[in-house]
């Protein structure tokens, strides 16, 4: 059953100018059109390049930002028309992690106060005592130590302050935990342990999360479906194994095929789509599919002028693409508009600074290092990690003001182990 249910979302940001820029020239659509389902205990991971409106999208459901049009439906209640008096209520239902851990926190609050302050407004505990106990105990399975509690964000590495960001959320016992971008400020080696923590905890909890990704190696370890976005919608969504094994949507295939292969023979003989250009203004987003402008695939003159509908093609796989089938079966021809060259070879064609291709050169490494991570890195079983939170009796570091904060650069994060 659906948990969390999004029919048709828009949210348009007014353009403003004139002096009091109290004149509306246009509108940004951030999001044009979502509809997506999340069902109970289950893991929906969103994906899409920078701009795409992932962001705007997790910050409406959490109604952070005003919704333009569509349903925004918890547990059978639409957030969307709910009163802010009634939606009150409802925030502690939904939780969000942030991208960056350090700037999410409150320096100037110990770890007790930023996570008790939440329980109190939503009349968590009867009183700090059994707040504070709660909060131990979260904390405990977050694999922080219980001392935490008395120390301040900066006194911990960027990973652990992740985690504390993870407790917050969990003190508040959410239906659906919505996390943006949860490891892409963490050091690459810190990565995997933070994903494989949000996978444990679903599993002891019976977490549902919304989880928020540009990088495509991230999303496919943790989700159940996948949505692909483009520029406010959403061109392609399946459940993620059939989405990595044969993706439809011209645009995925571009995303997957920037992604290297760690076969050499297999990475030498495939070939990848290099899209031209950058991602167009969603203040002016093109006619038709909006992926028309950059697509290998594309046709006169349907593309141009006909919007896709998002289709089910079978198995829960679909596609917002008029030509999918045609695609596929081979019958469907390329036009150009990108160039399609052999993975060894992509140094040959130049990619715009800012396209997707052009990041995806550069973190090419890096995406590769990280599913390396993901896969391979042995995790501490929870037990061992809380044994040794305990035994553990390590000198606190100085307060705020009694010296200079002591950040520790991300690569010597240790291996993530608590108890620091
Ligand atoms: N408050 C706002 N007013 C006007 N435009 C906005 C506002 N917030 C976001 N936008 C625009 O909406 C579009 C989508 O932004 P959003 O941050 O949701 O994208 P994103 O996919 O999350 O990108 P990133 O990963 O870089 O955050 C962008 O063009 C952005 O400039």
């Amino acid at each position: 059953m659906s948990l969390l249910e999004l029919n048709d979302v828009k949210v348009h940001f007014p353009v403003r100018k004139g002096v009091l820029f109290n004149r509306t020239v246009g509108h940004v659509y951030a999001v044009d059109g979502i509809s997506l389902n999340v069902e109970a205990g289950q893991t929906y991971g969103l994906v899409g390049e920078s701009g795409c409106g992932k962001t705007t999208l997790g910050r409406a459901v959490l109604r952070l930002v005003d919704v333009t049009d569509g349903e925004i439906v918890l547990d059978g209640t639409d957030l969307a028309k709910l009163p802010d008096e009634e939606m009150r209520r409802f925030r502690r239902r939904l939780q969000m992690v942030f991208q960056d851990p350090l700037g999410s926190l409150n320096p100037r609050q110990n770890i007790e106060s930023i996570l008790s302050e939440g329980m109190a407004a939503h009349g968590i505990g009867a009183n700090q005592e059994e707040r504070r106990e709660r909060i131990k105990e979260i904390l405990t399975r977050v694999g922080l130590p219980a001392n935490a509690l008395s120390r301040y964000p900066h006194e911990f590495s960027g990973g652990q302050r992740q985690r504390i960001g993870i407790a917050r959320a969990l003190v508040l016992e959410p239906d659906v935990i919505i996390c943006d971008e949860p490891v892409s400020a963490l050091d690459v080696s810190i990565q995997a342990q933070v994903i494989n923590l949000l996978e444990e905890l679903q599993e002891q909890l019976g977490l549902t999360y919304l989880v928020i990704a540009h990088d495509l190696a991230v999303v496919r370890h943790i989700s159940d479906v996948i949505g692909v976005m483009y520029l406010g919608s959403l061109v392609e969504e399946a459940p993620s194994d059939a989405l990595y094994a044969a993706p439809k949507h011209p645009y995925t295939k571009a995303l997957m095929s920037a992604v290297p292969v760690p076969d050499p023979e297999v990475e030498d003989r495939r070939e990848r789509i290099l899209l031209r250009g950058d991602l167009p203004s969603p203040a002016n987003p093109p006619t038709g599919c909006r992926f028309h402008t950059r697509c290998p695939w594309k046709q006169e003159t349907r593309c141009a002028t006909e919007r896709p509908e998002l289709v089910d093609l079978g198995d829960g796989h679909k596609v917002a693409c008029h030509f999918a089938a045609g695609i596929e079966a081979g019958t469907v021809k390329r036009t150009g508009a990108a160039a399609i060259v052999p993975a060894g070879k992509t140094d040959t064609v130049p990619a715009a600074r800012t396209s997707p291709e052009a990041s995806a050169e550069t973190a090419k490494a890096e995406t590769a290092k990280a599913e390396a991570v993901v896969q391979d890195e042995p995790v501490k079983a929870e037990s061992e990690v809380s044994a040794e939170a305990e035994v553990r009796d390590e000198p606190v570091k100085p307060a705020p003001g009694e010296a200079e904060a002591s950040e520790k650069p991300e690569a010597s994060d240790e291996s993530e182990a608590p108890g620091k």
